[in-house]
């Protein structure tokens, strides 16, 4: 087995997610007799564990210090307080995944950042339309047209004849893709076009994991990775190519505790599915957490949420409070609202 299948072996990332290993980065920091304690790994397989992170690693790099000053960003979110957090945005050259449980909001976000990024470069945008690829459900489209008719709202830095003047809905390309080729076919031809014609400046993947999950089973891991390479690169040669930011929205999966014993039940946390395989493809990593409690402002309600940064080259681990209203997702500042 050479080093790349060893990292990918669902064993190997099994035993990796149990001890949170959760990045190629936390493999490399890691050190040989840790990893071997940790993973129950022989120590030649170890060296070549370390081997193969290094040069996923490679795959990926980092952001450089001319690029942070000009600023990495691609397409802000248009809240003040969440583009803090992610110092500017969604960052070109890159995927970015975000993960969370049903209902957390992920669809909100790849929506908003769509209109964002029709914004001119001064107000946050890239001056094109996105991509909305959708796997799983149809495409939210009464969601969209209202996150249009309140964009004046959210996008208050913005004078509201620009707003007004942009035709939202006329750059928002959305495609059904209902299997891994449609997928592959889909970005291949579709969105080189729309991107090599400066149509689209943004691809979303509404989710990544659905086709994965449904197409495989727990046997074919070897030919699931091989796909899930196969589309990672494809989206980094489009997003390197093209300049354009990539969000990929995926789903989570349970991870059961080791410490349960058989006095009481044993306890779980959720981390983004498909794997060590596909996160050593993705630059940026955000979880969208739920969190006890509701927001109220003024006749609307939301529950409350949670955006983090799992890793990132140029973000520090953080997260911030959130809530989706009417005009969008929008960071919780403790003044601003009232929690219950
Ligand atoms: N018009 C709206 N006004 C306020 N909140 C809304 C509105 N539409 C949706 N929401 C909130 O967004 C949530 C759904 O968000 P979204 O569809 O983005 O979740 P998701 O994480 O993509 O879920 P899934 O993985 O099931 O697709 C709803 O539960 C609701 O709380």
């Amino acid at each position: 087995m050479n080093c790349d299948q060893l990292l990918l072996h669902p064993r190997v990332s099994a035993a990796l997610r149990r001890v949170q290993l959760k990045s190629v980065q936390d493999v490399v920091c890691a050190s040989a007799p840790d990893l071997q304690r940790l993973t129950g790994l022989s120590n030649s397989d170890v060296q070549q564990l370390i081997t193969a992170a290094a040069a996923a690693c490679r795959r990926h790099p980092p952001i450089t210090a001319q690029q942070l000053q000009h600023g990495v960003s691609g397409v802000r979110l248009g809240c003040p307080v969440l583009d803090r957090l992610l110092r500017g945005g969604l960052p070109v050259g890159g995927i970015t995944e975000l993960a969370g449980e049903s209902g957390t909001g992920k669809t909100q976000v790849g929506l908003q950042l769509s209109l964002s990024v029709q914004y001119p470069a001064e107000h946050g945008g890239l001056g094109a339309g996105a991509l909305y690829v959708c796997t799983e459900d149809s495409f939210p489209i009464k969601r969209l047209h209202q996150l249009i008719g309140e964009q004046v709202c959210l996008r208050s830095d913005v004078p509201a004849d620009l707003v007004n003047s942009l035709r939202f809905s006329d750059h928002v390309y959305i495609e059904h893709a209902a299997d891994l080729d449609s997928l592959q076919v889909c970005l291949t031809r579709r969105a080189r076009l729309l991107l090599a014609r400066g149509l689209v400046r943004l691809i979303v993947v509404d989710s990544v994991a659905a086709l994965f999950r449904a197409e495989f089973q727990a046997d074919d891991w070897l030919e699931r990775n091989r796909r899930l390479l196969t589309f990672s690169s494809t989206l980094h040669h489009l997003s390197q190519e093209f300049s354009t930011p990539v969000l990929c929205i995926n789903q989570v999966t349970d991870v059961f505790s080791q410490s349960h014993n058989s006095m009481g039940p044993s306890s779980s946390t959720v981390s983004p599915a498909l794997g060590l395989a596909w996160a050593n493809q993705v630059m940026v990593r955000l979880m969208m957490r739920r969190l006890q409690g509701t927001v109220i402002r003024g006749e609307q309600s939301s529950a409350l949420r949670r955006l983090e940064v799992v890793f990132a080259p140029h973000l520090a681990r953080d997260g911030q409070d959130t809530a989706v209203w009417r005009e969008g997702l929008r960071g919780v500042e403790s003044w601003t609202s009232n929690r219950k």
